[in-house]
């Protein structure tokens, strides 16, 4: 099903949502000091692979898995919500319908125990 993959726009409309999220993460002074050495390109690039995995689109997701690479961030509740605020922001600046928005979230909590608290 990859109903998802078509309301985000498909691969265009994911990476320009990816982009736009990825500058929301870079000036939200709540989580910009974990991302200080990070490759801003290469996180868009999977980010966008992602994403489009989880919508149901024809991508392959090449980074690492989720708990190896944000293991020892000591991510806490506070911080995965503020990258969802800016998810949602990033969302409402590239007009994805409501209910669009609310299965991209619900797909990204669920992630939740990849993230936090390792
Ligand atoms: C559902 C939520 C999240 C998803 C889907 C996600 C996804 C990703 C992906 C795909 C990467 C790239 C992996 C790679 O480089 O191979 C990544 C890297 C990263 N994530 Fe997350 N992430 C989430 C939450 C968070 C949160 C809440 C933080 C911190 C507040 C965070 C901090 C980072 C950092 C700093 C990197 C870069 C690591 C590096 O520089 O090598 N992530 N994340």
């Amino acid at each position: 099903d990859d109903s998802l993959y078509q309301e985000l726009g498909g691969q265009a409309g994911i990476s320009q949502l990816m982009e736009t999220f990825v500058l929301e993460i870079a000036s939200d002074d709540r989580i910009i000091h974990h991302f200080e050495k990070t490759d801003i390109e290469r996180l868009h690039r999977l980010l966008t692979e992602q994403v489009c995995v989880i919508a149901g689109g024809p991508c392959e997701y090449t980074g690492e898995d989720m708990v190896t690479v944000h293991t020892g961030m000591n991510i806490t509740r506070a911080e995965f919500n503020a990258l969802v605020e800016d998810l949602m922001t990033a969302m409402e600046q590239e007009e994805v319908p409501v209910t669009t928005q609310n299965r991209l979230l619900a797909a990204l909590a669920e992630m939740h125990s990849e993230v936090v608290g390792l």
